[in-house]
C-alpha cells in the first residue's frame, strides 16, 4: 500500500446507549504510513469508537472500511491495545508477543521464533525468555505493542498506551515509538488525554467533541533536535486547546 492512501475509512458511526447518543456520525480517515490521535472530554465516545472501529461493538449507523473493504461488526481485523497491557503473567515475553501467531493456528516454536525476530526493534533483544513480572513498565509496554503488531500490521488502535507510565519512562517511550513507527510503517490511531503526547506523536490530532469531531489539527514537524521546544509544537497545541475549549 502507497503511503498517503487511505488505509481506513469511518463513516458516520453513530452509537446511543439506553437512547442516550454517544457517537452521533463520527467520520475519520486514516492514511497509510500515519498516525492520528484522538482527543476529547472523559466520557466522550472515545473507547466507543474504537470498539465499533475493532468490530466489538454494532454500531447503530454507519461503516467502517479497511482498505476499501468493508468491515463494519466484524472483528480480529485491526489491531486493538487497550489501556491495560494484559500480558499474560504465565507465559514468557516471547510467548506473550507470539500468542496472536498461536491463536492463528502456528505452532508455539514458529510462534516463538517469529516474535524473538521481532523483539530487538522494539527494544527488546534479550528479553524473551522473562516473565512479564521481571519487565519494567516500559518494557512491558513494549512488548504489549509487539504483540498487538504481530496480530495485524495494517491499523493499529491505541487506547492510552502510555497514560500508565510515569513521566520520565512516558518520555523515553514517545521517542522510542515516534522512530519504531516510522521503521515498521504503521498506519495507528490513538486515543489520548495528553495534549502533548498527541502533537508529539501525530501527523493529525482529531477532537471528538459532541459525540462528532469537532475539528483537525495538521502538525507540522520540523528537523527539530527536540520537536516539543519548537514554536511549530506550540502552535499546534493552541489550536487543539482552542477545538476542545
Ligand atoms: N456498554 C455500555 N453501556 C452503556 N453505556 C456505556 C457503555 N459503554 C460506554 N458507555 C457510556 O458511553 C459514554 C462514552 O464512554 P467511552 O468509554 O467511549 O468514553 P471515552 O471517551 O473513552 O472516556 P474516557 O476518556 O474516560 O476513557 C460514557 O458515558 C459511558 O458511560
Amino acid at each position: 500500500m502507497q503511503e498517503h492512501e487511505t488505509v481506513l475509512d469511518v463513516e458516520g458511526v453513530a452509537v446511543a446507549f439506553d437512547g442516550r447518543p454517544v457517537l452521533r456520525g463520527v467520520g475519520l480517515q486514516l492514511r497509510c504510513g500515519e498516525l492520528v490521535s484522538l482527543l476529547g472530554a472523559s466520557g466522550g465516545g472515545k473507547t466507543t469508537l474504537f470498539n465499533v472501529i475493532a468490530g466489538l461493538l454494532p454500531a447503530d449507523a454507519g461503516r467502517v472500511l479497511l482498505q476499501g473493504r468493508d468491515i463494519t461488526g466484524q472483528s480480529g481485523q485491526v489491531s486493538y491495545m487497550m489501556q491495560k497491557d494484559l500480558l499474560l503473567e504465565s507465559m514468557r515475553v516471547a510467548d506473550n508477543v507470539g500468542l496472536p501467531l498461536r491463536l492463528r493456528g502456528a505452532s508455539k516454536a514458529q510462534a516463538r521464533a517469529e516474535a524473538e525476530a521481532l523483539l530487538p526493534q522494539f527494544g527488546l533483544a534479550d528479553a524473551g525468555d522473562l516473565w512479564p513480572a521481571q519487565l519494567s513498565g516500559g518494557m512491558r509496554q513494549r512488548a504489549a505493542l509487539a504483540r498487538t503488531y504481530l496480530f495485524s500490521r495494517e491499523v493499529m488502535l491505541l487506547d492510552e498506551p502510555f497514560s500508565a507510565l510515569d513521566a520520565f519512562t512516558k518520555a523515553e517511550m514517545h521517542q522510542w515509538f515516534a522512530q519504531a513507527r516510522q521503521q515498521l510503517g504503521l498506519s495507528v490511531l490513538l486515543v489520548t488525554h495528553d495534549i502533548d503526547e498527541a502533537v508529539l506523536l501525530s501527523n493529525r490530532v482529531l477532537v471528538l467533541r459532541d459525540g462528532a469531531i469537532a475539528g483537525e489539527v495538521a502538525v507540522a514537524r520540523p528537523a527539530a533536535e527536540d520537536f516539543s521546544l519548537t514554536e511549530q509544537f506550540l502552535e499546534a497545541k493552541r489550536a487543539v486547546k482552542a477545538l476542545l475549549a
